[in-house]
């Protein structure tokens, strides 16, 4: 009877993964035939950990950019927590490198972009993400990269590293000062990150990687890592200001965004702005859904502007999703 809320809008299909306290089926919402992934919690496993779902929520309800998933409703009961999402058909980031090796630097820097505009654009709004690492960037089908934060890891700007040990997975992708136990800037340490996932990108393996935990931990905090001969010069040149030690003489995002080797045959720097505008209701989205609810499009537009993450909102992105992807804007069964 828990899923008897999600079950009137949505078919649940197969798992595609399962971390700590969550659990992720696929999906299909019925009303617009679109895919989903649902995001399912056990309040009672989540335990203490409940008001970090929480505030994971409300910081997904702020993040609206094309990299990074989107979240479409919350559906709360007794004992579950739902939180329907931007369904990835690609998968992880992770399997993509691993089923090709490694990536040619072209295809390393039209991903790494991505990555830096959906960063660029939680720092600038005072988020830092902390566990920046393949698997928790997914492909979707039009092979662009959406980050999530599968590890209940976002935190606002700044923070204790213990969050480190409660929630984040592997520490390969850990800054120095974070393991160091320090106080640390969350943004610092995201970038320190991206220069890990960046080696990953060019390499196929990691820059810092020792199955003993100790033997890590000094391998990161000397930030030494093999240079092989594959690696352009400008790579390497990225690398090093990426993997600084230091914090402070790390590259900042802002340095990043027109970087010699991030605009290399491209350029132009990286457009961090969200192409989402959500201010501005989407007129065939809400014609389309007020003739369906049989009421006047300002009782429809009324209803959105509340941005309650309920069915409705659900609705409206998985539609407009569809009028962005050149599909019919159409809604089928009762809403
Ligand atoms: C084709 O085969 C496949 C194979 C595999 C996957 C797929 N697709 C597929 N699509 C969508 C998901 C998903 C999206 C968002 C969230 C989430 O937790 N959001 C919350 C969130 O993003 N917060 C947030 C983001 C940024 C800043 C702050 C907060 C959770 C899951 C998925 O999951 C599967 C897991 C499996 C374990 N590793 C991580 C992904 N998988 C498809």
């Amino acid at each position: 009877e828990e899923y008897n809320e999600i079950a009137r809008h949505y078919r649940i299909k197969e798992t595609v993964g399962s971390g700590g306290f969550a659990k992720v089926k696929r999906a299909v919402h019925l009303p617009t035939g679109e895919t989903v992934a649902i995001k399912i919690m056990d309040k009672v496993a989540l335990g203490a950990d409940l008001p970090r779902v929480k505030t994971e929520i409300e910081a997904m309800k702020n993040l609206h950019h094309h990299h990074i998933c989107r979240l479409y409703q919350v559906v709360e009961t007794s004992r579950k927590i739902f939180m329907v999402l931007e369904y990835c058909s690609g998968g992880e980031l992770f399997d993509y490198i691993v089923q090709r090796d490694r990536l040619s630097e072209i295809e390393s820097r039209a991903f790494f972009r991505q990555i830096v505009s959906a960063v660029t654009y939680m720092h600038y709004l005072g988020y830092a993400h902390r566990d920046l690492k393949p698997e928790n960037l997914l492909i979707d089908d039009e092979q662009n990269l959406k980050l999530i934060d599968f590890g209940l890891c976002a935190k606002p700007k700044g923070g204790m590293s213990d969050q480190l040990y409660t929630c984040c997975g592997s520490p390969a992708y850990a800054a120095p000062e974070l393991i160091a136990g320090k106080s640390y800037m969350g943004n610092e340490a995201d970038l320190w990150s991206m220069g890990v996932l960046l080696y990953a990108l060019l390499n196929g393996f990691l820059p810092f990687d020792d199955d003993n935990i100790g033997m890590l931990y000094r391998k990161i905090k000397s930030g030494k890592y093999d240079t092989p001969d594959w690696l352009s010069s400008e790579s390497l040149i990225l690398l090093k200001q990426l993997l600084q030690v230091d914090p402070k003489r790390r590259i900042t995002v802002d340095e990043l965004l027109n970087h010699v080797w991030i605009t290399k045959e491209m350029g132009v720097p990286v457009e961090w702005n969200s192409k989402y505008q959500t201010s501005v209701l989407d007129d065939d989205v809400v014609t389309e859904m007020s003739v369906h609810r049989k009421v006047s499009r300002e009782t429809m537009k009324a209803e959105l502007e509340k941005w309650n993450y309920d069915y409705l909102t659900a609705a409206y992105f998985l539609l407009l999703k569809k009028k962005t992807s050149g599909r019919p804007v159409r809604l089928q069964m009762t809403l």
